[in-house]
């Protein structure tokens, strides 16, 4: 196992001193080379959870080790895509591709080589000197995707890196991922609120539960790779997952509701 959480909880609290329970005894483990998607109801804690795994958030009980070591202090290299477009504007795409490596010291030519071959492998070739401005969401998507990958880090937390993209561009961008995924075997972590999405990406779906988050399920995806975003939705095997999963998922949505409504 590269990740193990073992009975996470955490807490938040608003500025009137509410207490909010985000986790609740939250237990997964995840294997190298995993690709792991995580579902759940709108605000049932799935970032929160991420964040949690990835060592930007401190849980208040349980702890979460990668490779052994507590996620906060692990020396295992990690990236981390959110849905904000954090590409620097000031920098054109090649400078802002290769910006980790820069960080980490890396020689301007060896690190140009490393940001030029992912350039071209997700179909930015020509975009090198442009600006961020300059390319449509779904270009500046696959540009802090590369980024993350460019120095190598072994496990990638993604949250709904999707978010405001069309149609098109997230299909495009998903065989994208498909397929750095299958060249490079990263461990992912992946959260979307978008079932297809998570079925179509990943080996395994875990689903949360309405809030406070626990694990509701998991379900084993084992539709052949390489997988093919316009052809995997119309399988049997997709179609009968989805409605599997989607049936449980709607039970949690419809407990998230009902919470609202009481609280
Ligand atoms: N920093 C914070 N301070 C206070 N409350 C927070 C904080 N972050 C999250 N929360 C609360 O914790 C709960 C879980 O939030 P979280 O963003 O993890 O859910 P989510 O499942 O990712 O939501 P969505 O699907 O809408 O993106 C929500 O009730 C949210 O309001």
């Amino acid at each position: 196992m590269i990740l193990c959480a073992q009975d996470i909880n955490k807490f938040f609290y608003t500025q009137n001193g509410k207490q909010i329970e985000a986790l609740k005894d939250v237990s997964l483990s995840v294997r190298k080379h995993e690709f792991v998607a995580i579902v759940g109801p709108s605000g049932c804690g799935k970032s929160t959870l991420l964040n949690v795994l990835a060592g930007l958030y401190e849980p208040d009980t349980g702890q979460v080790l990668i490779n052994g070591s507590p996620s906060r202090s692990s020396s295992v290299k990690r990236g981390h895509i959110s849905q904000a477009d954090t590409l620097l504007p000031w920098r054109t795409i090649m400078e802002n591709v290769e910006l980790g490596l820069e960080i980490r010291g890396m020689a301007k030519k060896e690190r140009r080589e490393i940001a030029a071959m992912l350039i071209k492998q997700v179909g930015l070739g020509g975009f090198e000197k442009s600006y961020p401005f300059e390319l449509s969401g779904g270009m500046r998507k696959r540009a802090i995707i590369i980024r993350t990958l460019a120095y190598a880090p072994e496990i990638i937390f993604m949250d709904e890196p999707f978010v405001g993209l069309d149609v098109q561009s997230r299909d495009e961008l998903m065989d994208d991922i498909l397929k750095l995924w299958q060249e490079t075997k990263k461990t992912i972590l992946f959260v979307t609120h978008d079932l297809a999405e998570a079925i179509t990406l990943a080996d395994r779906v875990i689903l949360m539960s309405a809030r406070p988050a626990t694990v509701k399920a998991e379900y084993l995806v084992s539709l052949p790779r390489p997988r093919s975003v316009a052809e995997i939705k119309f399988t049997p095997q997709f179609i009968q997952l989805h409605k599997r999963i989607w049936r449980d998922l709607s039970n949690e949505v419809m407990k998230s509701y009902r919470n609202e409504a009481s609280s």
